[in-house]
């Protein structure tokens, strides 16, 4: 598995934001919606919903799979609100070094 697919997939969100209309792009759907930021959040709602359910229904491979679109959604929801990524991760690290004086 690549260790930075994160990293990798959020360069890719970035250059679809600021890239062009002329290839079709799902983030850039997202993004330049004319609900605005209420369509990649309503997206985050509706995979959030399709993963609690894969996961209450016990199946395993749906629930990675919804596991997958619900990250992706949140990250594009992210840069839809003018959010780095890193924040996230730097906000994680923060409470891992936090745990660590109790580990
Ligand atoms: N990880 C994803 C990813 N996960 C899910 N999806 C799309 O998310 C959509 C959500 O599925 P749904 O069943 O909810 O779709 P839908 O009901 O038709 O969608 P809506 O009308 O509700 O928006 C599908 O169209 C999937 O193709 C993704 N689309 C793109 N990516 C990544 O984003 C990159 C850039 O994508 P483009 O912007 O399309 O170039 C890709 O290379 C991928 O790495």
């Amino acid at each position: 598995m690549q260790p930075d697919i994160f990293d990798e997939l959020w360069k890719v969100i970035e250059e679809r934001a600021a890239g062009s209309d002329e290839k079709r792009s799902y983030v850039r759907t997202l993004l330049y919606h004319e609900k605005g930021i209420d369509k990649p959040l309503e997206k985050v709602g509706e995979e959030a919903v399709e993963y609690i359910l894969a996961i209450k229904n016990g199946d395993a491979e749906r629930s990675v799979s919804e596991a997958a679109d619900l990250i992706f959604h949140l990250m594009v929801s992210l840069k839809a609100a003018d959010i780095h990524f890193d924040l996230i991760k730097e906000e994680l690290s923060k409470r891992r070094a936090g745990m660590n004086l109790h580990d």
